[in-house]
């Protein structure tokens, strides 16, 4: 049994009304017991530990709605190109080449990244996805991974054989860290016949689907051609969107699309950093919250951003709304929701996200201390418009603290920097020479 009180300033994200300047949390293994001010909840509760962290805003782990962790192998390898060049000529050709255990290595490197950042779940994409599972388990993080299947080449159906396999021997390991979806990776790299079957065995499962839809305006020409409508109206008709899903990036919609997305309740992971730097366009988000769709954060791959940094991500996707749209669009708590309890949601994931009795204890510590947080107008304001990933202090989920003092307790970074650094250079070397 672990009993942890924390005292800190409270931002639960329970309503945009609730924050404790003095606040304090009871935790008891791995679930939140009690929040409230500082005296209120504590009385009774026996701790074995106490963190006394005055000038730190405790608050959910952010929750990264889609991203390719091992990409991190690709940071800086393959820039200022669009999205079809840049998978065609670059990413794939390296992937190609990549080993299992380059996968653990680069997803390892991710988490590393995350946790630094103050992200504790996320929903991955990719290939050797036992390995990702691996890295996960040992850094004591959460994730939702999705085996990426790209139907139209020789692996669709083996990617379609390892996703089954992967949701028998994950879903629900590491005391529930772990779930699983399936990822069919796009509807121009996915015949229609090819994701039905997707669907069919998503759902005798019981698990949800995570794909990219309407990226890019190439995307939007390609299925038009093929199939005579959009990439929403296209899935609608296949189906694919009676249950849970997650649609990443959902850039260019038309009204119509909009009212499907609404209408089948499909989740969006918006990736605004990922959408710039490929040139992909600007998502309608404000749009999208009109209708009450349910909206996360993610920050795409390492190679498309390029880094895993949801406090710079918040960043973006305010000020791009605000650009696009006007000055009040997407105020910073709504943004604060996207990267935490609509985060969650996104991902279904029903008990973290928030801060509150009966949740997981999934949460960060922002030292709060700093000359960039004063005056201490808005700490919402603050933690969007100001925060950066190296503010984050303390990280624990699931109850166990994981970094601490921004020192990072489950794996040895400097030897996983290294196993990266030689693994990407190697794979550039046999490709480039
Ligand atoms: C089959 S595993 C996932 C697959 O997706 C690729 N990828 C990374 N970022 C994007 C993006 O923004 N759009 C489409 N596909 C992307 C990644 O390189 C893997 O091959
Ligand atoms: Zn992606």
């Amino acid at each position: 049994m672990s009993r942890i009180l924390i005292r800190a300033m409270v931002l639960p994200m329970t309503g945009p009304d609730v924050f404790y300047p003095h606040g304090e949390i009871c935790i008891e293994n791995d679930r939140i017991v009690a929040v409230g001010a500082e005296g209120s909840v504590s009385e009774n509760f026996k701790t074995d530990r106490v963190f006394n962290l005055p000038n730190d805003v405790v608050m959910p782990g952010l929750i990264n709605t889609h991203t390719h962790a091992a990409m991190t192998l690709l940071r800086s390898y393959a820039d200022d190109l669009p999205l079809m060049p840049w998978l065609n000529e670059k990413v794939w050709p390296f992937e190609d080449k990549m080993t299992e255990q380059d996968i653990y290595w680069g997803t390892a490197l991710a988490i590393c990244e995350m946790i630094r950042s103050g992200t504790t779940t996320m929903l991955d994409m990719y290939a050797s996805m036992e390995k990702v599972a691996e890295a996960v388990l040992q850094a004591g993080t959460r994730a939702v991974l999705s085996r990426g299947l790209i139907g139209n080449g020789p692996n669709g159906e083996r990617a379609l054989q390892e996703a089954g396999d992967l949701f028998h021997q994950y879903q629900g390991a590491g005391g529930g860290r772990l779930k699983v979806m399936f990822g069919p990776h796009a509807p121009y790299t996915c015949s229609g016949e090819y994701l039905q079957r997707v669907k069919a065995q998503a759902d005798s499962l019981g698990v949800g689907i995570h794909i990219h839809v309407a990226e890019t305006l190439d995307e939007i020409k390609m299925i038009q051609e093929q199939y005579g409508k959009t990439p929403v109206e296209w899935l609608d008709e296949l189906g694919l969107f009676g249950g849970h899903v997650v649609a990443a990036h959902c850039v260019h919609l038309t009204a119509k699309d909009m009212d499907i997305l609404a209408r089948n309740h499909v989740c969006i992971a918006h990736n605004p950093e990922s959408n710039m730097k490929l040139n992909s366009g600007t998502a309608p988000i404000t749009e999208l919250l009109d209708r009450e769709i349910v909206v996360g954060l993610g920050t795409d791959g390492a190679s498309s951003n390029n880094n895993l940094d949801l406090f710079g991500e918040m960043r973006t996707a305010a000020f791009q709304q605000k650009l696009q749209v006007n000055s009040t669009a997407l105020p910073a708590y709504k943004v604060l929701e996207m990267a935490t309890v609509k985060g969650a949601r996104t991902l279904g994931l029903e008990d973290v996200g928030m801060l509150a009795p009966g949740f997981k204890a999934d949460l960060i510590t922002v030292d709060m201390d700093q000359p960039h947080f004063y005056p201490r107008f808005s700490i919402p304001a603050h933690l969007v418009y100001v925060a950066h990933a190296g503010d984050v202090r303390t990280v624990m989920v699931d109850g166990k603290v994981i970094m601490e003092e921004r020192k990072i307790l489950t794996l040895d970074v400097n030897k996983v920097c290294q196993e990266a650094e030689i693994r990407a250079k190697r794979i550039a070397q046999e490709l480039n020479g």
